[in-house]
């Protein structure tokens, strides 16, 4: 027990903790399943960079995919520093697939 929190104040918080913890669980699994989607469009750039012999790395879509997820977390209240920071490792690890399979 927390000192100066009374025990049913604890146990209530935790309760409360737990529904939330679903909640997340719940958006996770919707997050990964959006990260599924937007993989299976990669395997088909990928493909297409392959034939028309592009390289794994178009700065210019770069640029422009992380300013618009910046807008967009910016617009609907998500810290725009954690999207800009998650996306740049999504993109790097993007690159860094396609380039293995490129040669
Ligand atoms: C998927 C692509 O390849 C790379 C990965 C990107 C991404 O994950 O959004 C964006 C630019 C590319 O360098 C692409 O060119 O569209």
């Amino acid at each position: 027990m927390v000192e100066g929190v009374s025990e049913e104040h604890e146990a209530a918080a935790w309760r409360v903790l737990k529904e939330a913890r679903v909640e997340i669980d719940t958006i996770d699994a919707q997050i990964v399943d959006l990260l599924a989607a937007r993989f299976a469009v990669v395997e088909r750039v990928l493909e297409l960079k392959k034939e028309a012999g592009l390289p794994a790395l178009l700065q210019d879509r770069v640029d422009d995919v992380v300013a618009r997820v910046r807008e967009r977390a910016v617009s609907s209240d998500a810290p725009p520093e954690l999207v800009e920071a998650l996306w740049r490792f999504l993109i790097q690890w993007t690159i860094e697939y396609e380039e293995a399979r490129l040669g």
